[in-house]
């Protein structure tokens, strides 16, 4: 996609004067009956950010994004959007643009039809929607498809068509429901980077909802982790990462162990344990047996039953594991650096 995007109708004269989308939701709740999916949340995401709502299924990540857009309405408190509060706004007056996980592209309009097709809802003369659909399919570089039927496109393709008949309607946020999902490994991985390269240069704010660790880490500024209708925590992707906060956190996150120490529970990362054999047991170590190896690509994922009752992971360099493998059944201590050991709100559960 175009490196140097600015959306068709709006000049960009500088970075601090297109960086739009500033986003706050203030005490909001949604409530369906006596259930809360949506429970009080307080977010301010920047002007030009690229924010990940992640969570395990059902925690709330899409219903705040449809709250976003107005295709629910908050049960209290507000949504703001470049300082305007757009809490009962209807979806088309309120700056933002939706992009759905089955792109839900007509199947019976070209390309640039579809592309065009919000222009003509609002009554904008022909000539001029299929100019700016034209040049919105320019910034996806989706240009020389315009005839297509959606039918007659890769997965990819469309996603891209998707992504430019959202952005006609220049919106200060885009917001993306699992756009990646029904793309393979590869196209997802350029996809992802093509989404982050897009967010930049139009300097606005996309808010994409995901289920997938890897794919916020990756692409957000601001990863926003739910649970049960509330924020677990927000912050970057290394703050997240490398300081969860709470046991669910380092669980959901990965790549931890979570280790009750009996007054306090730690996370530990799974790169940062030592696997010995025979080694002393410490404030900082516990002895354990292997339970199974995987290869992790990254080294080898050593699964450990610990003696106190819980399951740990090691993740061993390659040529550690060659030159002595670790076997099922094998006695070993399972050690860290105190500096390693991050301690956890509210325990290890
Ligand atoms: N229209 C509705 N009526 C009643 N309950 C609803 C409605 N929409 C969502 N919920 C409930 O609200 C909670 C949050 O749903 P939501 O779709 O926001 O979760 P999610 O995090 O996006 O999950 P997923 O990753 O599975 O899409 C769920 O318990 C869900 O069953």
């Amino acid at each position: 996609m175009s490196d140097s995007a600015v959306l068709p109708g709006k000049t960009a004269t500088g970075a601090g004067d297109k960086a739009r989308g500033r986003i706050e939701f203030a005490a909001v709740t949604k409530a369906y009956g006596a259930a809360k999916a949506v429970d009080a949340i307080d977010l301010k995401i920047p002007a030009s950010t690229y924010c990940c709502l992640l969570g395990p299924s059902g925690c709330g990540k899409t219903t705040s994004l449809r709250m976003l857009a107005g295709h629910e309405i908050a049960t209290s408190g507000d949504i703001l959007l470049d300082n305007v509060n757009v809490t009962n706004f209807a979806p088309a007056r309120r700056g933002t643009a939706m992009m759905f996980q089955n792109y839900a592209l007509f199947p019976h309009l070209t390309v640039e039809e579809n592309v065009a097709f919000s222009l003509k809802m609002k009554r904008e003369n022909r000539i001029e929607r299929l100019n700016r659909a034209r040049a919105m399919l320019r910034v996806v570089e989706m240009e020389r498809f315009a005839k297509r039927l959606p039918s007659q496109l890769s997965g990819g393709q469309q996603q891209r068509v998707a992504l430019a008949r959202a952005l006609i309607t220049q919106p200060s946020a885009l917001l993306l429901d699992e756009p990646l999902s029904a793309l393979d490994p590869f196209l997802r991985l350029r996809v992802r980077g093509e989404l982050r390269k897009l967010q930049k240069s139009l300097g606005i704010s996309f808010v994409h909802v995901t289920h997938s660790q890897d794919e916020a880490l990756a692409l957000a500024d601001l990863v926003v982790l739910m649970n049960v209708g509330r924020i677990e925590q927000q912050g970057t992707a290394q703050d997240v990462f490398s300081r969860p906060r709470t046991a669910f956190v380092a669980r959901f996150i990965g790549g931890h162990n979570v280790i009750d120490l009996g007054d306090k529970a730690v996370a530990v990362r799974t790169d940062r344990v030592a696997l010995v054999r025979g080694g002393e047991v410490t404030a900082s170590s516990r002895e354990a047996t292997v339970t199974g190896a995987e290869y992790a690509g990254n080294g080898f994922s050593i699964q450990l039953a610990d003696d106190r009752g819980g399951d740990l992971l090691a993740l061993v360099p390659e040529e550690t594991f060659h030159a002595r493998p670790f076997e099922e059944g094998e006695r070993v201590t399972v050690s860290w650096a105190p500096s390693d050991a991050h301690v956890l709100e509210g325990g290890a559960s």
